[in-house]
């Protein structure tokens, strides 16, 4: 089957084939850089959520005359609790009849110094790399790799996020009506 993956983050990538691996699904995978329609740092799960269905919606659309089978759109954000400032991360896949099958990830609280960054404007890529004293993070371990000490990658949990959202596609009797 053909995927695109709305984003050309090497580690999203990534976790979108481990994921079609783990259900041992053969595919084409390849990405595409897509507007996500949100903010560059989404703050609430809602608005995380609608950047995933962009992204994956604009990847089925992205290939000139090509039919694709599914688009998938893998998005992070944050989302402010009483506990503190987590890290939150969701999935959408788009059948090309435009079924959407959606699933969430692992959240992370994030230290307080870098919380106090994000809510002054700022990107956790950059400031979690001068944080950890790394380069491009995002596109390796993640924000979830440095703080777990890659017990979970970004790579792990975005491909469960991506077998999340495949469930109704996965078990299509279930969702009947839905
Ligand atoms: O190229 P794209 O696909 O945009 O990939 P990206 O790494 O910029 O990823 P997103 O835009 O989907 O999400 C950025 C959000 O991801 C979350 N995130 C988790 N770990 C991160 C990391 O190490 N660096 C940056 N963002 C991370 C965080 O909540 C950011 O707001
Ligand atoms: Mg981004």
């Amino acid at each position: 089957m053909r995927v695109v993956v709305g984003s050309h983050n090497p580690a999203k990538i990534e976790a979108v084939h481990t994921a079609f691996e783990k259900m041992g699904l053969e595919a084409n995978i390849t990405g595409v850089d897509v507007e996500t329609g949100v903010s560059a740092q989404p703050f609430t799960d809602e608005e995380t959520i609608e950047g995933a269905i962009h992204r994956a919606e604009n990847s089925l659309n992205a290939q000139d005359g090509e039919v694709v089978d599914f688009g998938i759109g893998l998005e992070g954000g944050v989302v402010e609790t009483p506990y503190g400032l987590f890290v939150c991360n969701w999935g959408a896949v788009v059948s090309k009849d435009g079924v959407v099958g959606i699933g969430g990830g692992h959240r992370v609280q994030l230290p307080d110094t870098i919380a106090q960054e994000l809510r002054e404007g700022r990107e956790l890529g950059p400031v979690m790399d001068r944080w950890a004293g790394g380069h491009d993070i995002k596109k390796r371990e993640g924000a979830i790799g440095v703080l777990t000490n890659h017990r979970i990658t970004r790579v792990t949990m975005f491909r469960d996020v991506v077998i999340c959202a495949f469930a109704r596609f996965s078990n299509p009797q279930f969702y009947v009506g839905t």
